[in-house]
């Protein structure tokens, strides 16, 4: 019988024109839901790895091996530079490309449109907070936070800053007097998480030297998602939540929240306990005044001014987006400032000329003891251009993401005609510390020279190639506060001590981590001056 007769036959599949019927429609929705889908996803990938040029990945593991993530593969993206100057499409493996981007061009189209960044890892602490949000949520709400950082109000805070200093300068005494070397980090630590939870929301971070049971479950947090981050087996929520480390993760984000919340609620009953007319204002930038209602005799934190927040409707947050946005302020804010405390000791322990010359500056402007004021801080050029420095070199966020929601279009600045076109949904990886020490941007990009940020050593310079607060819409809300405690803290260290490193110890390494830190700590030599 010809071949076109027995596929006329009813049931020429399985036997009965019924069951024919049902094997049809499995195979036309495998085909749709399986076999159409692989084919576009390899299509695309193909499309990405011909208009992206990259390295040779190997067939595989991609660049894996050949970019880890770790201090090498940091050092391994820089020399890129050189065969890549624009842009590569780096594989992870077979199924997940990404795009890096490292030059100030694409970064600055990137940056100037409005993309979502897709942090889904972290989305079960940080809820809808601005760091996960995207769209008209995020807007609404950058706008109610944005007082919350007008330089009026973080004025207030550096009291805070002062007080908090002797969690370190007690422990650098200690060291001093024992003569040996300790690591700096934990302190430098436990002092950030200290002064941002004072100013967040008025709370010790820790009591008799132990971490507040929510300090605890945001750092258990953070390793569960380390650990998961290196693990793609792990990648998906479906087998991620089924196992050991993804249920420590959820109690962990259970207890935060829950912990945020009574917070919330016992402030929002101080609140209205409190005489309505004590008032704090401040200036807004656009010269208008601001005004909240205040504790009695309590500077303002965060949360005072998070649960008065009114947009033009007078709509404010709800209790839930209060909860995101406390909890985005630890996750965003503690250990960024920490490590970049932590590579500015390194680098001033280093450079033993810089700290000299940072130190008479802080002695000149401040005198060699009592508060540091806020009327100091703009004085402190010096210091000012060391910092700068100290997060070109180590820009501890650094590296960010986005998917792209429109295809998009690139110039390569190094030819007059090419352009490459990236794809709706493709992700891209912007990468801070490769753009840092880009050397068609910075002179001697591996040395440490403050210098390179005097405004006459500036001027020609792109302001999309120096982004360690990141730019444009997007970036950080927290910038100011994080420099002032800082500058702050340095000034306390500077007056009172000289830091060095342990002998035999020249160079440490970096560990991208979920933020760039000093791989294994930093140890330090402390003496009294
Ligand atoms: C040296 C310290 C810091 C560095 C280097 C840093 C860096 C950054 C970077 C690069 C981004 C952009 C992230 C992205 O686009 O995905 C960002 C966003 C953000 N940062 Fe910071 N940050 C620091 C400190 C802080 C502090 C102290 C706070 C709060 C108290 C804070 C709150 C935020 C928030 C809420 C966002 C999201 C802003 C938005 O998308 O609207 N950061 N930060």
């Amino acid at each position: 019988m010809a071949v076109n007769s027995v596929l006329l036959q009813p049931g020429w599949m399985s036997g009965t024109l019924l069951s024919d019927v049902i094997v049809a429609f499995i195979l036309v929705v495998v085909v749709k839901s399986v076999v159409v889908p692989t084919v576009n996803f390899f299509n695309a990938h193909r499309k990405l790895w011909k208009t992206v040029p990259s390295p040779t990945p190997h067939w595989l593991l991609g660049h894996v091996l050949q970019l880890p993530h770790n201090d090498a593969g940091y050092r391994k993206r820089v020399e890129m530079i050189r065969d890549f100057p624009f842009m590569f499409c780096h594989q992870i493996s077979w199924f997940v490309n990404l795009v890096f981007l490292y030059h100030p061009e694409p970064i600055k189209k990137l940056l100037t449109t409005q993309h979502p960044k897709g942090y889904k890892t972290v989305k079960h602490l940080l809820g809808n907070g601005l760091i996960t949000s995207s769209g008209k949520k995020w807007q609404r709400h950058r706008h109610l936070l944005t007082p919350v950082f007008y330089f009026e109000v973080l004025k207030s805070y550096v009291k805070t800053f002062n007080e908090s200093i002797p969690l370190l300068t007690d422990w650098l005494e200690k060291v001093a007097e024992s003569g040996e070397s300790g690591d700096i980090c934990k302190q430098l630590a436990i002092l950030s998480y200290s002064n941002l939870s004072q100013c967040v929301m008025s709370q010790p971070a820790y009591k008799d030297g132990t971490p507040m049971p929510y300090a605890k479950a945001i750092e258990t947090f953070s390793q569960t998602s380390m650990k998961r981050l290196y693990n793609p087996l792990m990648w998906s929520d479906k087998v991620f939540f089924r196992t050991k480390m993804g249920k420590e993760m959820l109690e962990a984000c259970n207890t935060v929240h829950d912990a945020v919340r009574k917070i919330i609620r016992d402030r929002k009953q101080v609140l209205t306990q409190s005489d309505k007319n004590e008032r704090v204002s401040c200036a807004t930038e656009d010269g208008t005044f601001l005004s909240f209602q205040s504790r009695k005799n309590k500077s303002l934190d965060f949360l005072d001014m998070l649960i008065q927040a009114k947009d033009e409707e007078g709509q404010g947050l709800s209790e839930q987006d209060i909860v995101d946005e406390v909890t985005t302020m630890f996750s965003a804010g503690q250990e960024t400032t920490a490590n970049a405390m932590s590579w500015f000791c390194y680098l001033l322990a280093k450079n033993q000329d810089w700290q000299e010359k940072c130190q008479a500056e802080v002695m000149e402007v401040c005198g060699s003891d009592g508060e540091i004021l806020w009327e100091d801080i703009p004085k402190l050029k010096i210091l000012s251009l060391c910092v700068k420095e100290t997060l070109r070199l180590y820009p501890v966020a650094s590296m960010v993401g986005r998917t792209l929601t429109s295809d998009m279009t690139f110039k390569n600045p190094y030819s007059s005609t090419q352009t490459v076109t990236l794809d709706k949904g493709t992700a891209v990886v912007i990468n801070f510390h490769t753009l840092h020490r880009h050397p068609d941007f910075w002179e001697d990009p591996e040395a440490f020279d403050p210098e390179r940020f005097t405004a006459e050593r500036s001027k020609d310079r792109p302001p999309f190639a120096y982004l360690p607060f990141s730019g444009s819409y997007r970036n950080c809300i927290g910038q100011n506060f994080a420099l002032n405690q800082i500058k702050v803290t340095f000034c306390h260290i500077l007056r009172r001590f000289r830091l060095r490193l342990p002998p035999g110890v020249k160079n440490i390494a970096m560990d991208p981590a979920l933020t760039l830190q000093p791989h294994n700590g930093l140890p330090v030599k402390v003496e009294k001056i």
